[in-house]
């Protein structure tokens, strides 16, 4: 490679494929460059046809090299990686992943959990994704409520797709969060009515042929209740970290303890309970206690956890809720998005420790 032609390499390993989120040149998709006067021949290799991210890349890539000083035009050639390249590839960012949820690694997982449907955690779930990514973390959000799954709606992607290189699947995006879920793959209008063995090979598919890349968390809405999601999680993912969402009403707060307990039975640690649809605060400021009050309280100390947050009613977090603009993002000043918020940072804070993994070091 010639000096120029490595300037010209250099300023594409600056452009990321904005599905995969890497390098191009990382990625092997940057073929020859050769450079003649002031002019730029570049092969550039789209993982496959029709690549949905191919117009933001090659407007990328030919920003890249304009930018290069002595650069004046670019010969793109743009063409599609061989069925070898692809499998190469494949192989290489699923080698980086097979363990990215297993004990050792560094992404912390978070099951969302409730006792009965509707208690608001989905939205919950959507809301900490969202407010944890704009803390600057690297954020994935795996719906698994296959019944009632809503997060691609609440996130404002209610059509989205994954894109598929060979058997990777890659995630579209919302809000800063890569999100995947059972809707992705089902045609609008179908129900899904599958038995425990096919829900299990799809969590398990999900936790690896999804190309999350490097997260700091991994958030998982589960379905209400303690059926087979959630148990094929636990199996899967002793590891992970549980967090309970109730309502304030005693009924809620009964079923919501069941779910924490079949958790611990599989191994995973309850890390605290979250109360949402608290009281609403009345334009007059005085607060309305809807759905009761207490049972936040009441499950957190059953279950020996602390209460992490308290959520109240609020309008706009239903208007963002249908809208898919997350509440705090549309209105951060919103009681309920600054209680998210909240929320957030003392999860976040909470990570959990480095007790029982291993740390990769050896003694040379
Ligand atoms: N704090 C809140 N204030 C007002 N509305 C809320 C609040 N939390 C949730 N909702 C609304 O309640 C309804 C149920 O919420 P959501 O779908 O998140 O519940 P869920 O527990 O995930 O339900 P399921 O598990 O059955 O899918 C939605 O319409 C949502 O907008």
């Amino acid at each position: 490679m010639t000096d120029r032609s490595r300037l010209i390499h250099a300023a594409l390993s600056r452009v990321v494929d904005p599905e995969i989120r890497k390098p191009i040149t990382e990625l092997d998709m940057v073929g020859a460059i050769e450079v003649a006067g002031s002019t730029a021949s570049v092969d550039l290799k789209l993982t496959i046809v029709g690549c949905p991210a191919a117009d933001t890349i090659e407007r990328d890539v030919r920003a890249a090299v304009l930018g290069v000083e002595g650069i004046e035009a670019i010969d793109l050639t743009v063409g599609v990686m061989s069925r070898e390249q692809r499998d190469a590839l494949t192989a290489r960012l699923k080698g980086n992943r097979t363990s990215a949820f297993g004990p050792d690694s560094l992404t912390r997982v978070v099951c969302v959990t409730s006792g009965k449907g509707g208690v608001g955690k989905s939205s919950l779930t959507a809301g900490l994704a969202v407010s944890l990514a704009q803390s600057g973390l690297r954020v994935g959000l795996m719906d698994a409520d296959v019944f009632g799954f809503s997060i691609p709606g609440l996130l404002g992607i209610p059509h989205a797709k994954p894109t598929r290189v060979g058997e990777l699947i890659l995630p579209p995006v919302a809000h800063g969060v890569k999100v995947i879920s059972i809707g992705m793959f089902t045609e609008p209008g179908t129900a899904v009515s599958w038995r425990g063995p096919m829900l299990h090979r799809t969590m398990q598919q999900f936790l690896t042929d999804v190309f999350f890349g490097d997260l700091d968390v991994l958030l998982i809405d589960l379905p209400p209740g303690t059926g087979d999601v959630a148990i094929s999680l636990g199996q899967l993912l002793p590891q992970a970290e549980v967090l309970v969402v109730t309502t304030p009403q005693a009924a809620a707060a009964d079923v919501a303890e069941r779910s924490a307990i079949v958790a611990r039975q599989t191994g995973q640690t309850v890390i605290g309970v979250v109360e949402n649809m608290a009281g609403l605060v009345q334009p007059d400021g005085s607060v309305l206690d809807v759905f009761g009050a207490g049972g936040g309280e009441a499950v957190a100390s059953r279950l020996d956890v602390p209460l992490l947050g308290s959520i109240p009613l609020s309008v706009a977090l239903r208007e963002g809720g249908d809208s898919g603009m997350p509440v705090v993002l549309a209105n951060p000043d919103d009681p309920a998005a600054r209680a998210i918020t909240e929320l957030a940072a003392t999860v976040a804070g909470r990570g959990r420790g480095l007790a029982g993994r291993k740390l990769g070091l050896s003694v040379t």
